[in-house]
Formats: C-alpha cells, sequence, structure tokens
C-alpha cells in the first residue's frame, strides 16, 4: 500500500506530495521521532507501552499462547497511581517502533531506577496482579512468541539495558540525558552525544562438505550445540574476525565462506549477530579443541543434524531423557544457520 506522505509531514516539505510507500513514510516517521523531542512528546500522548521489570518483559497468558500486551498512557497513569507511583516515570520510556498507522509503540522498565526523581522499584507481585501477567525471563519468553514479538522485545530490552547502563558521561562523569525517544544520551555538561551500540559478533557454520563442525560451552544447556561464534576484534573484518576465531576455538583453517543472514541478540549485551558458512581446506579435519573457550567440538553428519532438527521442537517434552544432539532454539540465528545447512549443504562460494 502507498500513501502520500504530505498526509504524515505536512511540515516536511521536501518529502511532502511524494508517493512513498508505507514502509517508507514509517521509517521516516520514527525518524522524525528520534530526531524531535517536541514529536516525540506528542507521540507518546498516543503511543501504546510495553512494559518491563528488571528487563523482563510482561507477558500474559492466553490459551494456548503468551501475548505481550500493550497499554494506553491512560492505562499506565492509573496503574502507575493505583500503586502510589510517580507519573514522571513514564518519561524513562524508550522509542521502539510503531504502526503502520503511526501510533507510536515505547517500552518502560517499572522495575529499573532511572531519573533521580522517582520512587524506589516497583514491587512485582503487585505489579503482576495488577496487570493480571506474568514478567517473564527474556530467554523463556523467547520460547512462547512470534518472531515479530522476539523482535520488538529484543530491541526494546537492549535499549531498556543500555539506557540503565549508561546514566554517567565517562569523560565529565556527570550525569547524562536521554532525548525523549531513548535513541541518545547527552552530557549537559560537554555535549558529548552517547548512542546505543551493539558488539560484532560472527557465528560460523564451518562443513567439510558431508560433515558439520558443532561445540558447545560449559554454560549451554546438557545436550546442546551450536555453530562457532566469536566477537569481532577492533579492526578485524568479518572474513578477519570468522578465520581467527575458527582457528582460536579448534585449531583448523576456513577455505571458503559465504554471508548467510544477520540477527540482533540481546544477551548478554546488545550484539549484532552475523551469520556465514564455511568450508575448511580438503583433508584438513583435525579439530583441536581450545578448552579455554569450548568444552567440546565435533564433527556431526548429515543425518544426525537433520535427525536433531526434527527433534528439537518436541524435545523439551521428554526432560528425562538427553538425547546425542541438541540444537538451538528456532530464534537463535545458529538454528537457522544449521537448517540451512541441512537443506543445502553445498560449499560455499567466496574464499575465505
Ligand atoms: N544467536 C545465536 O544463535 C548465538 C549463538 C551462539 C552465540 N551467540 C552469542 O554470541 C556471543 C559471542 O559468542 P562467544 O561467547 O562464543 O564469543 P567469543 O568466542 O569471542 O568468547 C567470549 C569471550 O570474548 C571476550 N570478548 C571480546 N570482546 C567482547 C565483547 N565485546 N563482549 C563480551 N566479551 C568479549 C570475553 O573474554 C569473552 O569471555 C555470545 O554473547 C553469545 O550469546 C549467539
Ligand atoms: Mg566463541
Amino acid at each position: 500500500m502507498a500513501i502520500y506522505c504530505g498526509i504524515a509531514y505536512r511540515r516536511k516539505s521536501f518529502w511532502c506530495y511524494r508517493l512513498l510507500s508505507t514502509y517508507v513514510t514509517k521509517m521516516r516517521y520514527l525518524f522524525e521521532l528520534k530526531e524531535d523531542d517536541d514529536a516525540c512528546k506528542k507521540a507518546l500522548q498516543t503511543g501504546a507501552f510495553y512494559l518491563f521489570h528488571n528487563l523482563s518483559p510482561m507477558l500474559q497468558k492466553s490459551e494456548p499462547q503468551y501475548l505481550v500486551p500493550k497499554y494506553s498512557l491512560l492505562e499506565l497513569e492509573r496503574l502507575l497511581g493505583k500503586l502510589g507511583q510517580n507519573t514522571q516515570r513514564i518519561e524513562d520510556s524508550v522509542l521502539i517502533g510503531c504502526s503502520e498507522q503511526h501510533d507510536a509503540w515505547f517500552a518502560l522498565d517499572i522495575g529499573l531506577n532511572h531519573s533521580s526523581s522517582i520512587n524506589a522499584s516497583l514491587q512485582k507481585p503487585e505489579m503482576e496482579t495488577e496487570l493480571r501477567g506474568s514478567f517473564m525471563d527474556l530467554r523463556k519468553a523467547f520460547l512462547q512468541l512470534n518472531a515479530k514479538d522476539v523482535s520488538l522485545l529484543s530491541t526494546a530490552q537492549a535499549l531498556l539495558r543500555w539506557h540503565d547502563a549508561h546514566q554517567f558521561c565517562s569523560r565529565s562523569g556527570q550525569p547524562t540525558k536521554k532525548n525523549v525517544a531513548g535513541s541518545k544520551r547527552i552530557c549537559p555538561a560537554n555535549n558529548i552525544i552517547y548512542y546505543p551500540q551493539m558488539a560484532p559478533v560472527v557465528i560460523t557454520l564451518v562443513s567439510d562438505g558431508p560433515r558439520c563442525l558443532l561445540a558447545r560451552q560449559s554454560s549451554f544447556p546438557k545436550g546442546v550445540y551450536s555453530a562457532l561464534a566469536g566477537f569481532c576484534d577492533i579492526g578485524e573484518s568479518l572474513e578477519e574476525t570468522v578465520r581467527r576465531e575458527v582457528a582460536e576455538e579448534v585449531g583448523l583453517e576456513v577455505e571458503r565462506l559465504q554471508y548467510s543472514a544477520s540477527q540482533h541478540w540481546p544477551f548478554p549485551n546488545s550484539s549484532l549477530m552475523i551469520a556465514c558458512h564455511a568450508t575448511v581446506k580438503p583433508g584438513q579435519t583435525k579439530i583441536h579443541v581450545n578448552l579455554q573457550e569450548l568444552e567440546a567440538a565435533a564433527w556431526f553428519s548429515h543425518e544426525e543434524v537433520a535427525t536433531a532438527l526434527r527433534r528439537n521442537d518436541s524435545y523439551t517434552l521428554q526432560q528425562n531423557i538427553t538425547p546425542p544432539l541438541r540444537l538451538p532454539p528456532k530464534f537463535a540465528i545458529a538454528h537457522q544457520l544449521i537448517k540451512e545447512w541441512v537443506e543445502n549443504p553445498a560449499c560455499p562460494s567466496l574464499p575465505a
């Protein structure tokens, strides 16, 4: 669907009277809200709010699945009032998106204390009763939700966490102030602007043709193996990170690689996961596991991985039996990478 942007952007003559798609007008509206505090304050009045408590999102059980409820400003003010809380807390909200009709969506953590003027953290059980839902650990929540909600909550939690951790200027030591949308923080003493950051991470599924290499860390749940992952070092290209990480973790050299897809990953801090397929040099497949980084690594046949992929969904129902191989959950890009290889185990085309 396309609409005339003149309807939405009367003030911005450059953008007016051109035929723009719904997606473009939505992105430009969000851009305006991030840049213009007054526009964002206005959007807060008609916006919808997703609630978190200490970075856990509010979910409501609605058989057979869970829903992520949104609240209007009025509902939120009533709720805070009922619990004897100052509505000034709403100023800590961060913009996380908008509907196609340009209703802005915000996220607010009512368990964290951002501004000095607000009261102490609200009690979780009290809030849960009022909201008729529960604040669920984000990883657990992801298992219950569709991809759209996963992506929205992932953004929301990452942004709330970033604000919580960047209350002070690292140069002046003075408190920083967020803009209304929460797309940046500014130090009033020296005007340094801080923007939310993500750390780039490569995740690589290494294959020798008929087999793929999977590894596990001791922190993984029992039986779970995943693709190799590693943070980019400063100054590295993605290709260099892939080569170094594979060499560091399993002692192999990759020969060819192919970009697959990327994903924002909020755990434990914000990362941009960049997923690739890679192959090793023929005949050079002996693994030397770096035990400082990994608990184990091994080659798995196409059949073993395909079976594990089929079994993955039903596994949680049989918790007393540990299967030989378990894979990451569907919402993780590692799962997509492994699925891609099972469906098309052809060699990647680009030299590493
Ligand atoms: N979404 C997915 O499918 C998926 C799958 C696997 C891993 N991951 C994520 O990838 C990330 C990296 O994987 P890894 O743990 O194997 O990385 P890694 O192999 O680089 O090892 C982690 C170590 O790197 C160091 N490090 C360097 N830069 C860092 C930074 N910016 N932040 C934190 N530590 C840094 C630390 O010493 C840390 O202990 C993890 O956060 C993990 O949650 C996501
Ligand atoms: Mg690693």
